[in-house]
């Protein structure tokens, strides 16, 4: 019998278990002494919830929209590169499960499924992230592949201009597979190296030129919204709204690009100020419990992108895996509200929850 999994995180050590070191390594880790990541996750739990009572919470609503989009809850499954390493069904997997808790998932654009296979499988609702190649024809091509076939937005990926130190892979000699969507177009081998090192491909490939003024060649490419992916200060949320982007990801990539950038929690609020309601604002980095949701939503996120678990969950039990960690997540969040007096998305305030700065500024 299938053993009793309780909560998200329980599908770590599933996935640790199952996978190749090299391949949980390369999930699990994060940059150089991983103090973001550890982060990521602490500054969740430093935040307290502060819960009101006798409110009618017999009947919780936990839909809300995305772009205009209806989802049956605020969470949204954060880009990640190369789901068959976790399971063979790969993204294909992922989506099925995304569709059936209607949720939106965003395509990695080093996904290990084709852009159109994800797209034909279900119905989900589909944004597709992009990072930037030196060969910007590879992203005209693939933004134009992505929207005839149905994605929704484009989420740019700013926070990476060269990979992130990650030790763990170079310990592993951990190496890409061929992407089957840049087939014909690009090989995964890299001049320096005999292998697919990811350190050594991205660096090569990746343009780390990428600056604000390219948001317009990316405009005069594509119809679709753009997001960007990865803002953790107020100022560049300002040069996104100046660059009149469509929404905002607070990320620090998980921990995976720069050690010690802030845990995106801490962040979130300054970001939010800054953008005043001109276009949504949505953070990921360390949500493992629904609670962690309320408290990103109780700080002005529209929602909130998971990263890990879902391929945790991918790799412990294939789409029924992701459904799992899914259902769990939107279960707690559900639990969170009624036991907080939040009938609805909307009645979680910032009166909710208590940061570590408002414990630190009534001291003051
Ligand atoms: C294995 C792995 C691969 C990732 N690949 C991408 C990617 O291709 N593009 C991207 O924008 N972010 C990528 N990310 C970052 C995620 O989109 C997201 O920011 C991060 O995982 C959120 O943190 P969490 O894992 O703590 O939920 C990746 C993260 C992981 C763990
Ligand atoms: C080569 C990049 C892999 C995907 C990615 O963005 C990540 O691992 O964080």
């Amino acid at each position: 019998m299938a053993e009793e999994i309780v909560n998200v995180n329980e599908f770590e050590e599933i996935a640790r278990r199952v996978l190749p070191k090299a391949f949980y390594d390369f999930i699990a880790g994060g940059a150089e002494d991983k103090h973001t990541l550890k982060e990521n996750v602490e500054a969740f739990r430093r935040m307290t919830i502060r819960p009101r009572v006798l409110v009618d919470v017999s009947r919780i609503n936990m839909s809300t929209t995305i772009l205009g989009y209806n989802v049956s809850s605020p969470l949204m499954l954060a880009p990640t590169g190369m789901h068959q390493l976790a399971h063979p069904e790969g993204e294909v997997a992922t989506a099925r499960a995304a569709a059936a808790s209607k949720v939106i998932m965003v395509l990695s654009y080093m996904s290990t499924c084709t852009v159109e296979e994800v797209a034909s499988c279900c119905d989900a609702i589909r944004f597709y992230q992009i990072y930037i190649y030196k060969r910007r024809d590879i992203a005209t091509l693939l933004v134009q592949r992505a929207e005839s076939c149905g994605y929704k937005a484009i989420v740019l990926t700013v926070d990476t201009p060269r990979l992130g130190r990650r030790e763990a892979d170079m310990k592993n000699k951990m190496t890409l597979p061929q992407l089957r969507n840049f087939e014909g177009l690009l090989s995964m081998k890299v001049a320096s190296d005999k292998e697919a090192n990811v350190k050594a491909f991205t660096d090569e490939t990746f343009d780390a030129s990428l600056n604000w003024k390219d948001i317009s060649w990316l405009r005069s490419i594509t119809k679709l919204p753009i997001l960007v992916k990865g803002i953790l200060t107020a100022e560049d949320a300002i040069k996104a709204l100046e660059a009149s982007i469509d929404g905002i990801i607070v990320s620090n990539h998980g921990a995976r690009q720069l050690d010690y950038s802030p845990a995106t929690i801490s962040v979130l609020e300054e970001i939010v100020h800054a953008v005043k309601g001109a276009v949504p604002v949505f953070m990921d980095g360390g949500v493992r419990r629904g609670t962690d949701i309320f408290k990103a939503l109780a700080l002005g996120a529209q929602a909130v992108l998971i990263g890990r678990p879902v391929i945790y969950g991918l790799a412990a039990r294939g789409e029924g895996g992701v459904r799992t960690v899914i259902e769990m997540l939107k279960n707690e969040l559900e639990l969170t509200m009624a036991l907080s007096g939040c009938p609805a998305v909307k009645d979680i305030t910032r009166h909710h929850v208590t940061t570590e700065r408002d414990r630190l500024q009534s001291k003051i």
